[in-house]
C-alpha cells in the first residue's frame, strides 16, 4: 500500500463534494480516477495531496495519516500535476524543472550532479530537452504541460498524482505521456476522461458519481455497458481490442 483513503468526507458550503471515499492505490500501479464532470475527481486528487483537509477520514501514507507529514516531507515525495497549473512566466523550461529538486535540498547544499542528472533526464522523458533554454511563456500548451510534467519526475516522487495530463496534448504526446505514467516505478494517481486511454493504460480504475466510488476494479471488471450507460449515459459497444490486449470501446453514433 501506498496511498490510502479511508472514508474521506470534504464539503463545500452545505454540499457534500467527497462522500465516504475509501480505496488503496496499490504501490508502483497506476490508479484511473474517472467519472463525469463535477463529479469530484479535482477536489479528490486535492485531498490526495494534501492541499485540501478531509472534514472526516484520513488519508494514509505507507499507513502513516497524511497529516502528520511534515510540508516539506510531503513535497519529497508527493508530485501533484494541476489541472491548471500555472508558472511565474518569467522563468526558463529549465529553470521550471528545476524547481521540482527544491524540496529535495537543504540551505547549506549547492546544486549536485545528481540534480543535474535528475533534471536532464525529466527534460529527456517528456521530449523538452531541446526547447530547455525557452522562455515559459513562448511554450504552447502541451508544452507547458509536458514541461510540468518534467517538474514532477524532477522531484523523484514516490507517488505521482496527475490531474487530467492529456489536455492540451496532441495524440503523439497524449500517447507518449500516458506510456511514460504506465512504465514509471512510482505510485501514480490519475484522473482522465478518455475512457479508452483509462482501458489501455491504467492497472486499476475507480469511478466516481456525485461525490462517491461507484465502481473500482480492473478496467476490466470496471468498463461494462451497463456502467458506461449508467454513469456515462453513453451507448457503448465493449470489446477486447484485436490489435492490443486491452479493451477497446464504441460509442454508438
Ligand atoms: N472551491 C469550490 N467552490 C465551489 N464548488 C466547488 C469547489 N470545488 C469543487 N466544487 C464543486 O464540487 C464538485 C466537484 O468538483 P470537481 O472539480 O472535484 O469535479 P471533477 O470531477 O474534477 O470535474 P471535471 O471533470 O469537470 O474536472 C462540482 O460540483 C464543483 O462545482
Amino acid at each position: 500500500m501506498s496511498i490510502k483513503a479511508d472514508n474521506l468526507i470534504w464539503k463545500i458550503g452545505t454540499k457534500t463534494v467527497i462522500d465516504g471515499v475509501s480505496f488503496e492505490a496499490e504501490q508502483g500501479k497506476l490508479l484511473g480516477v474517472l467519472g463525469p464532470n463535477g463529479s469530484g475527481k479535482t477536489s479528490l486528487l486535492r485531498l490526495l495531496a494534501g492541499l485540501k483537509r478531509p472534514h472526516a477520514g484520513r488519508v494514509m501514507l505507507d499507513g502513516q495519516e497524511l497529516s502528520t507529514f511534515r510540508r516539506r516531507t510531503i513535497a519529497q515525495r508527493v508530485a501533484f500535476i494541476e489541472q491548471h497549473a500555472t508558472t511565474n512566466a518569467n522563468l526558463k523550461v529549465i529553470d521550471v524543472v528545476k524547481l521540482g529538486r527544491f524540496p529535495h535540498r537543504s540551505m547549506l547544499s549547492g546544486w549536485t550532479r545528481e540534480d543535474d542528472t535528475t533534471v536532464n533526464a525529466a527534460l529527456e522523458r517528456t521530449g523538452m530537452s531541446a526547447k530547455r533554454n525557452d522562455a515559459w511563456h513562448s511554450l504552447s500548451g502541451g508544452e507547458k504541460q509536458r514541461t510540468h510534467v518534467a517538474r514532477a519526475l524532477a522531484q523523484s516522487p514516490k507517488e505521482l498524482i496527475l490531474d487530467e495530463p492529456t489536455n492540451h496534448l496532441d495524440v503523439q504526446h497524449q500517447v507518449n505521456l500516458l506510456r511514460l505514467v504506465s512504465s514509471l516505478p512510482m505510485t501514480s494517481i490519475m484522473a482522465l476522461h478518455d475512457l479508452n486511454h483509462a482501458a489501455m493504460y491504467c492497472d486499476r480504475l475507480l469511478v466516481m458519481q456525485a461525490g462517491k466510488i461507484v465502481a473500482a476494479g480492473t478496467p476490466e471488471e470496471v468498463l461494462t455497458q451497463r456502467l458506461l450507460s449508467d454513469v456515462f449515459a453513453v451507448d457503448a459497444h465493449i470489446e477486447t481490442s484485436p490489435h492490443h490486449d486491452r479493451l477497446h470501446i464504441h460509442f454508438a453514433r
